[in-house]
């Protein structure tokens, strides 16, 4: 049987995924796609607990490899419940944040040695990756500027300045290594312009 595309949506603090994501599934609707929308950490009553456990500010300090572990148990119980099953009926799955996520943020962001995570993955995902991940890509200056005009800070948010340079960095690392899978966006254009290029990169996939 053939396998519905994954597609993932992959960006820094106020890069414009809510935004594009609803142009996204606006245009999957426009082509009559079968689809699911989701996102990590999340997608399931277990996985949206384990998101609010690690997205909320805390006086304890989260230690970087329960925070990394956390996200993994959330990826596993979604894998399981809701994109695995979604992509062996034939849906297309959009997924708001994924793996991508986790080597930019806690293997940038928070120096976790990225052979840990590349093993978690494995365990996790087996062979599953992303048909394509579509990365929006913008200076953490200007996209932390767009993320203070909509709700207050979480845990993440809440990280210094240098933190979201290293989680850029990752990003653009990870989609240098392997140019085929992503489609690197730059989100400091106009919203149509980044539009354009993002129904170009989804009319491929067809
Ligand atoms: N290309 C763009 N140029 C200018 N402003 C944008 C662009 N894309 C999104 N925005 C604005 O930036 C803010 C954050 O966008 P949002 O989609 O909520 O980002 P995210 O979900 O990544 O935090 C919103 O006010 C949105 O209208
Ligand atoms: C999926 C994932 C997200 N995160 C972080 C990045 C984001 O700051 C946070 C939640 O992402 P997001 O859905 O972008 O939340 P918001 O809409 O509030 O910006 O989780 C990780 O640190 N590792 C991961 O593997």
């Amino acid at each position: 049987m053939q396998h519905g595309k994954f597609i993932t949506l992959e960006g820094g603090e106020g890069v414009g995924k809510s935004t594009n994501l609803r142009f996204i599934t606006d245009w999957m609707r426009s082509r009559d796609i079968e689809f699911i929308q989701t996102r990590e950490p999340g997608g399931t009553p277990l996985a949206e607990q384990l998101r609010t456990l690690l997205l909320e500010k805390r006086e304890e300090s989260v230690d970087p490899t329960a925070e990394l572990l956390m996200v993994f148990a959330a990826r596993a119980q979604h894998l399981a419940e809701v994109i695995r099953p979604a992509l062996a009926r034939g849906a297309w799955v959009i997924c708001d944040r994924f793996t991508d996520a986790t080597y930019a943020y806690q293997g940038g962001g928070r120096s976790l040695d990225l052979s840990l995570i590349a093993q978690l993955e494995e365990t996790v995902q087996g062979e599953l990756r992303p048909d394509r991940i579509l990365l929006l890509d913008l200076d953490p200056e200007t996209g932390l500027a767009r993320a203070a005009t909509t709700g207050a800070a979480d845990r993440f948010e809440s990280e210094k300045l240098d933190f979201f340079h290293k989680v850029r960095n990752a990003y653009l690392a990870r989609a240098a290594a392997a140019p085929a899978r992503y489609a690197v966006v730059d989100a400091a254009r106009p919203l149509n312009e980044v539009q354009q290029q993002l129904a170009a990169e989804l009319e491929s996939l067809l």
